[in-house]
């Protein structure tokens, strides 16, 4: 059987476990859903998730999502092979494309010469220079954006130069200006970096500063071709809905939609599932992770998961015969752990479609290319030949 369109929702940093590599992260004992379970005492309700067996992917269930005896369909778990747990590591690796050479990280604060480079573009001073929280930063330096216009740029445990600007001090055009540069410098040799995102904020004082949906992402472009480029060469239509077309600077993609939001990126998600096409829909929903995940929040965390799920009951309710939706994610963000940054983990993988007789394990895939490799398969394109298809299984 193929399918004629197929939905991929990753639902940003909700991981599944620590990664059977995750001590060279340090990251052992990182479990994002598990430890927003906890955090619920048993509260947590993610009935559709939970039916398309979230739990049964899991040694142990989530608190308040037991598994069930006969999930909608089929259930595993993927393990990443890229050097990073970054966005770009997860969607590259999933399309084909891991990332095998680790991306330049800048624990001390970036080199000067590359600061002074910027500092001399913008006509502005630097402040910051650090692995921060980005809502943390602002608190400290917001102030001082405003009465001196000094661009605030911070980092974190991954490969990203981060600008954080006030919008009425620095205007969007001129912060994008100023973050195209920065891209333009750090596209290696020297410097290689995944991403250089803008970050602008709003507000009057440290204690109601916040950061708006202005945000943009400047990532390398993929070092060879995905699985997303392949699918368009074979005109089979490419959706990105999201980050997606930030994350692979849009290649490959036919369609784009940027979201103000998760609820925003599923109405998306609706808008699409109305129309008639055959392809491959890639859903990235990001607050999961900027807004709860790094800022160490389980309970909005599980409340994102929670309105999540509701969406995920009209999505299930229209799809088709000939459609296949698969939910995942690209890395952890376990809101229980540690520090602030993102966590090596196993993500979740479900797959279903109403055409589906039987349910079942994928067991546990070897690397997130499999998710590629499966669409590749279904539409009958040769590809990266990374990744194992899991499509026979899905019967
Ligand atoms: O703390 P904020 O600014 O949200 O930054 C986070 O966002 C980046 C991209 O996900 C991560 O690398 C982490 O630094
Ligand atoms: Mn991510
Ligand atoms: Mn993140």
């Amino acid at each position: 059987m193929s399918y004629k369109r197929i939905f991929t929702i990753v639902l940003d940093s909700v991981g599944t476990g620590a990664a059977p590599d995750a001590d060279k992260f340090g990251d052992e004992g990182s479990d994002t859903l598990g430890h927003i379970g906890e955090a619920y005492k048993g509260k947590l309700a993610l009935p559709n998730l939970q039916k398309m067996g979230l739990s049964n992917l899991r040694g142990q269930a989530i608190e308040g999502v037991p598994a069930v005896d006969s999930p909608l369909g089929y259930y595993g778990k993927m393990t990443e092979i890229s050097a990073g747990k970054d966005s770009m590591d997860g969607h590259w690796e999933m399309m084909g494309l891991p990332v095998t050479q680790p991306l330049d990280f800048f624990p001390e604060g970036f080199p000067d010469e590359l600061l002074a480079k910027i500092a001399d573009f913008s006509g502005r001073k630097i402040v910051g220079n650090r692995p921060a929280s980005g809502t943390k930063i602002i608190e400290e330096l917001g102030e001082h954006q405003l009465e001196t216009g000094d661009l605030i740029i911070y980092t974190s445990g991954d490969s990203v130069l981060q600008i954080a600007a006030h919008e009425e001090v620095i205007p969007l055009d001129e912060l994008y200006r100023i973050c195209e540069y920065a891209r333009s410098l750090v596209n290696g040799p020297k410097y290689t970096l995944g991403r250089v995102i803008a970050r602008p904020y709003v507000g009057t004082n440290k204690d109601n500063f916040t950061r708006t949906s202005h945000r943009h992402d400047y990532s390398l472009e993929p070092t060879g071709q995905t699985d997303l480029d392949y699918l368009q060469k074979n005109d089979i239509k490419t959706i990105g809905i999201g980050k997606i077309s930030d994350i692979f600077s849009g290649n490959g993609l036919d369609e784009v939609y940027h979201n103000e939001d998760n609820m925003d990126g599923m109405n998306h998600v609706d808008h699409v599932m109305a129309q008639d096409f055959n392809g491959f829909c890639f859903v990235n929903l990001v607050d999961f992770d900027s807004m709860y995940g790094h800022r160490r929040n389980p309970i909005g965390f599980g409340q994102a998961l929670m309105d999540f799920d509701q969406r995920l009951a009209t999505v299930l309710e229209k799809l088709k015969e000939d459609d296949l939706l698969l939910i995942t994610a690209d890395h952890g963000n376990d809101p229980g752990f540690k520090g602030t940054d993102h966590t090596r983990e196993q993500v979740p993988l479900l797959a279903y479609s109403p055409s589906m007789e039987k349910n079942g394990s994928l067991g546990v895939r070897d690397t997130f290319s499999d998710l590629g490799a499966t669409v590749l398969d279904n539409f009958n394109v040769e590809g990266t030949a990374k990744g194992k298809s899991f499509l026979s299984e899905l019967i």
